[in-house]
Order: C-alpha cells, then structure tokens, then sequence
C-alpha cells in the first residue's frame, strides 16, 4: 500500500492524531467517542472532516485543537505533544498557534467588528499589523462595517468577522466547527468561497467539521468517521462523492441498532 514510486508529496503535517482514545463516562454508560483513531491534517490545505451524528467529530475536533485531553494515544500540533502540555501551556497554545471559528459566532456584543476581530491580539499583548488586517477586512468585504457592533451585522457578516479573527494571528492552523450551520445558503457560500481563498492565497490550514456535504465539497480532502474510527477519506470530494460515502456509512447503522 505505501509503494508507490511517486516523489514523496513536499506537504507538511500541522497536526496530527495518533491512535487517539477518548472515553465519556465511565462503567455502563461509558462512551467511546474516538476509538483508535490516526488522521494527519496537512499543512496549507483545506481538510473537512465528516461523518454521521455522534460519530465523534467534535470530539476529534476538540482533541487536535488542544480544547480536551484524550485518554490515549498522542495529539501532535506541528512538534508540539499536547499531552505533554500543562492546561496552562495549552490554553497560550490555543491563543497563540489556532484560530476557532464556530457555529454561534461568538463574537463580544459591546464590541465593534474591528475591536472583535484583533481582539486574539490585544489579549496576547500584540498590535495588529495594519496591511494585513486591511487586507482582511476587505477581502471579506468589512471594511465600511468595521466600527459596526455585532447587533448590527448580517449573520454573514458577523460570522466573517468571526473568521477575520480566527485569522488575524495568522494561527498555525484553523479550527471550525459547523461554520455555515447558522448561515443561508448565500452566505454560506460566500464564507467557503472565503476560507478557500485563505487556503489558496495565504497557504492558511483549515479544519472544517461539517454536516454539508456542499460545504465539504470545498475542501481538497474530505475525512470521514463512523463510531469513532477513520472510516475512509476523499481527496478533492464532488458532492456526489460525499453523498455516496455518507450513504455507505449510514447504511451499516440502519440495521446495527445502535
Ligand atoms: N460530554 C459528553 N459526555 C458524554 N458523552 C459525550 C459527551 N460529548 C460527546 N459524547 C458522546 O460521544 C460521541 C461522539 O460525540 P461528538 O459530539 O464528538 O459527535 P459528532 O460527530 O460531533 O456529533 P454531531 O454531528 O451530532 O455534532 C457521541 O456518542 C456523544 O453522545
């Protein structure tokens, strides 16, 4: 399987799960969310992991991005083993190497769009640099809202101002989890078209959990997981793709009862 005389790929990881475990609760009502599960994220591409309700993408998700310990097994984020973090290391890991972007905005309501998204840098002690946040908000079409609050932005807008500040420390890589889950179908559209960019023009890393198999589509690899395990992949994932490999993984479900 591994020899192929192709010339090895010159991508390199920025994360990596090793053989990771992650039990919830304990005795009877244990759950194995991630049961032995090895993925590499690489570096400067667009990853997008998939998989039915509870099949422990969130988990995964929260496990890479340093947010939750795992019980087994090794996270590695560039050389970095998190397990060998303190929680306080971790948390200046997350502040300084990742950006978040979630379902629900988050975004600080008292705030304006420009407060909110250097906001990763004022708490680090750091001043933005100017090119870049210009460059920022005007890619992502916010430069005449960036003295707007929250409360007056579109959902759209305000979830762009949400990646704008995930990207602003030019994180090491990027984490979102459901990021169009609050969005229509536009500008939805709009915000993959946007991290597709970051991937293609800034060389950023972007995870994407995703229910969508049209948002997936996005992305150049496609990673799916079926009771906590690594239950297949697609590179370049057409929806068509996406939709057949959902369908082969719900299908042992339907007569499993569980
Ligand atoms: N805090 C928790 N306590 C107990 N069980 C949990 C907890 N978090 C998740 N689980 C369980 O772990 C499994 C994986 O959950 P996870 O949220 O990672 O799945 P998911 O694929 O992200 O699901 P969804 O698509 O529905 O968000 C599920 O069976 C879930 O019920």
């Amino acid at each position: 399987m591994t020899t192929s005389t192709a010339p090895a790929p010159t991508t390199t990881v920025a994360a990596q799960a090793r053989d990771v475990v992650r039990t919830y609760g304990r005795g009877d009502a244990a759950v194995r969310a991630l049961d032995g599960v090895t993925v590499s994220i690489p570096a400067g591409r667009f990853t997008a992991i998939m998989g039915p309700s509870g099949s422990g993408k969130s988990t995964l998700m929260h496990a890479l991005a340093g947010l939750d310990t795992v019980d087994a097994g090794q996270i590695l984020l560039g050389g970095t083993d998190l397990g060998r973090l303190t929680e306080r290391q971790r948390t200046l890991l997350r502040r300084d190497r990742i950006g978040f972007v979630f379902q629900a905005f988050n975004l600080v309501p008292t705030l304006t769009a420009q407060e909110n998204i250097v906001l990763p840098l004022t708490l680090a002690g750091r001043r933005p640099d100017p090119e870049h946040l210009a460059h920022l908000l005007a890619t992502l079409g916010l430069t005449d809202r960036s003295r707007h609050r929250p409360g007056e932005l579109s959902g759209g807008q305000q979830q762009r101002v949400a990646v704008a500040r995930a990207l602003v420390t030019r994180p090491e890589i990027v984490f979102a989890d459901e990021p169009t889950g609050n969005l229509d179908s536009q500008a939805a559209e709009s915000l993959l078209g946007f991290l597709r960019q970051a991937v293609d023009e800034l060389g950023q890393t972007i995870v994407m959990v995703t229910h969508d198999p049209h948002a997936a589509a996005y992305a150049d690899r496609a990673v799916f997981l079926a009771d906590g395990r690594i239950d297949g992949e697609l590179d370049a994932p057409s929806v068509p793709a996406i939709l057949s490999h959902l369908a082969r993984l719900a299908a042992p479900a339907a007569t499993g009862g569980n």
